[in-house]
């Protein structure tokens, strides 16, 4: 079966832009991922509409709320024919749990997975909120009670990678943003590796938004990233 490793985060304001990028690019080269800006204004109708093009599609809205409200947003997102959906492991196991449950009980399968350390965090930011352990630690610590509450998955950086493929096996699914190309900007992002690093560090598939969504011709930026990790 086909399982492209690259997921086009469309980080746009509007379905114009995001069904206009959409047309240029190829359900076998990628999947797509629908995030806040862009759920909030365009809605469930234009997840359905990428699902209809045959694109897998990733909802990363990160839910992150009591268990009863986290399970709900999960089935209701679920019903939306999505591949792939996430939620924030610091909301903590039965949190977790409760999403796992949502979204069996949607009568759908899609990935569920947890963000653990957001890419653009780095030690100092961590500090900031009162948390002092190693990032790496952090995240492992976080992706282990995630396995432990039954899903799919985390979103962690290509630099936790090897750590957390050692620790949590062959079948957990690590989603790696932070990736760019080694002459891109690395915008705000702070933990960060190529789309090459990523994959032989052990990522499954990796997140690339401006990378691709900037370039002058998105095509060619999505078929030469490709091209750059066929032999890993
Ligand atoms: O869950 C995510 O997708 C995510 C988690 C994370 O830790 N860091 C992160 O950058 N993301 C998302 O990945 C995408 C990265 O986009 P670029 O920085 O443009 O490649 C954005 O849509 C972010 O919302």
């Amino acid at each position: 079966m086909n399982d492209p490793k690259i997921i086009v985060a469309l980080d746009y304001a509007n379905a114009a832009g995001a069904l206009a990028l959409a047309q240029q690019l190829d359900p076998a080269l990628c999947r797509l991922k629908v995030g806040k800006e862009l759920f909030t204004a365009a809605g469930p109708q234009l997840v359905e509409k990428l699902v209809e093009r045959n694109f897998g599609v990733f909802l990363d809205l990160k839910f992150h709320d009591i268990p009863t409200t986290v399970a709900k947003a999960c089935e209701a997102a679920s019903k939306l024919g999505v591949w792939m959906l996430n939620v924030h492991a610091s909301g903590g196991s039965d949190m977790m749990v409760a999403a796992r449950e949502g979204v069996a009980r949607s009568g759908h399968s899609p990935l569920l997975i947890a963000v653990t350390v957001l890419t653009s965090m780095n030690q100092t930011g961590l500090s900031q909120l009162g948390i002092d352990t190693p990032v790496e630690q952090h995240v492992l610590r976080l992706a282990r009670l995630t396995q432990q509450a039954g899903l799919d998955g985390v979103v962690c950086s290509a630099q936790e990678a090897p750590a957390l493929r050692q620790a949590l096996g062959t079948d957990f699914c690590l989603v790696t943003p932070g990736i760019r190309p080694a002459d891109a900007s690395l915008d705000d992002q702070s933990r960060v590796a190529t789309p090459a690093q990523a994959l032989a560090s052990g990522s499954s598939y990796l997140v690339i938004g401006r990378p691709i969504t900037q370039a002058g011709d998105p095509l060619v930026a999505l078929q030469n990233i490709s091209a750059s990790i066929q032999e890993i």
